[in-house]
């Protein structure tokens, strides 16, 4: 039953029911107001915050239409968008209470009442409003934490003509509620796609939620995604939401999707394409309604062509497909994220430094960057760390020598097809066999390689 607690504020023009409610409240809750005039309804909502009303339909004499109560329930809804409204009416039918419900009020009560009865629904309804105000709470705690997480996030740097073309696509797509591919190695700034995209959409005040499904196991992957029933597996205490269902209405973020087995392929794409989950040992569906967006660092399309990744869900994810370039691709970026990093982490490390020498830059210009804007971000970090002078050396930077550009290669031969040879061995070399990223170091095409590679016997 309900405990002291909650604040009522009872209107009907029939003092003797005041006088009657007040009665039968008062031991169960903390206050009981009462008024018989619903003009005062908007004073005394100014001065103190009820968690349930009841409110009269008719307050004229003889009137049985209930156009009065509508009439003060939208009164108070403007005020109060979250009341629980309870309606009483002695002339109540069926089809008022629906439209009751319908105008926004939470229940009905009928006159005469039994006195269980209306103990009952304004206890529910004291738990109904306090549920409201946790959601709201939630709801604020969400938007904060949002807030802190997207701070850092926020300087999204690049100058160069490929970080422009993915600015102008980033600013085309995210108003749309097309799902969104991002595709780019380590580092290149694939989550921060994601969050440009959901900070410029519509939905940009529900929730962001990121999930990297490489590293949930496979056993735990349905669980986690489309949530559990309690009792649904041995560990399964409490019942668990599915991430589709908290991130109902916002945006949810699989990042390294290309990491999912088939297996797990099947059970996404089912609940992409009927916008609904069904939780582990429930048979009963939930419509969701999220904006997609995915990322992955692998070559998504030659999985596709391997048979490694379903031709059908990547045509869901990918409405339109959104292409970061490698650092090494946009060296003409590198100044400017070096400027950027350098400010940030002499801020953080107290370090009252100049910025960063000729021979230094040139070093960094020169490296290939395979971790990409990620490693260059640590390197400027312990750059800054190690540093002794005002301005970052070439010294303080400890780059894996291997992988930085070749300036000149040595010409034991003039034969063009073994200067090939040699030219492509050596890249393969640095790249520990990564085709995509040697054919791209070599600007040719992956097919071309691969045919150079057969050519040469490597
Ligand atoms: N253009 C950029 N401007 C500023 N910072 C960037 C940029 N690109 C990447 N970064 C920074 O580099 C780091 C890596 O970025 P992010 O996590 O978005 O990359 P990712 O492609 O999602 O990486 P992974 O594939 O490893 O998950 C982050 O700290 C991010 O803030």
């Amino acid at each position: 039953m309900i405990k002291k607690m909650g604040k009522i504020l009872a209107i009907d023009d029939n003092e003797d029911i005041l006088f009657a409610l007040k009665l039968l409240l008062k031991p169960y809750v903390e206050l009981v107001v009462t008024t018989s005039d619903p003009n005062e309804i908007p004073k005394l909502m100014g001065k103190e915050s009820f968690d349930v009303m009841l409110l009269d339909m008719n307050f004229t004499q003889d009137a049985i239409s209930g156009q009065e109560g509508f009439y003060w329930l939208d009164k108070i809804l403007e005020i109060d968008p979250g009341a629980v409204v309870l309606f009483i009416t002695a002339y109540g039918d069926a089809e008022k209470a629906v439209k009751a419900i319908k105008a926004g009020a939470t229940d009905f009560i009928l006159k005469p009442w039994q006195n269980e009865k209306i103990i009952a629904t304004i206890s529910s309804a004291l738990k109904l409003r306090e549920s409201k105000h946790e959601v709201d709470n939630l709801k604020q705690k969400q938007k904060e934490y949002t807030e802190a997480i997207d701070k850092p996030f926020v300087d999204f740097i690049g100058e160069s003509a490929k970080m422009r073309a993915v600015f102008t696509a980033i600013q085309k797509v995210a108003k749309t509620d097309a799902n969104v591919l991002i595709l780019g190695e380590n580092g290149t700034g694939k989550e921060l796609v994601a969050r440009a995209l959901y900070r410029n959409s519509a939905r940009k005040d529900e929730i962001f939620l990121s999930i990297d499904l490489g590293s949930i196991s496979e056993s735990l992957f349905e669980s986690e995604l489309f949530g559990h029933e309690k009792g649904a597996f041995t560990d399964a205490k409490k019942e668990k939401p599915s991430r589709f269902e908290v991130a109902h209405n916002g945006t949810l973020f699989l990042d390294e999707i290309g990491n999912l087995s088939l297996p797990l392929q099947a059970k996404l794409l089912t609940a992409i394409e009927r916008r609904e989950i069904t939780r582990v040992g429930s048979n009963k569906p939930t419509k969701v309604d999220v904006r997609l967006i995915c990322a992955t660092n692998n070559d998504v399309h030659q999985l596709v062509s391997a048979g490694q990744f379903r031709q059908d869900l990547l045509y869901r994810i990918n409405t339109v497909e959104i292409h970061l370039p490698p650092l090494r691709e946009r060296t003409e970026d590198i100044p400017i994220l070096t400027k950027h990093f350098l400010a940030i982490y002499a801020k953080k490390y107290k370090k009252n430094l100049k910025g960063i020498t000729a021979d230094a830059q040139k070093k960094l210009q020169q490296y290939l960057w395979p971790g990409n804007v990620r490693e260059l971000q640590h390197a400027i970090e312990r750059a800054i760390i190690m540093c002794e002078s005002d301005n970052l050396q070439s010294e303080d930077f400890f780059l894996t020598g291997s992988k930085e550009r070749c300036a000149d290669i040595d010409m034991e031969t003039y034969n063009l097809d073994q200067i090939e040879k040699n030219v492509i061995t050596k890249v393969l070399k640095q790249y520990n066999g990564n085709i995509t990223q040697a054919s791209t170091e070599l600007g040719i095409t992956r097919t071309s390689l691969y045919r150079r590679m057969e050519k040469y016997g490597l």
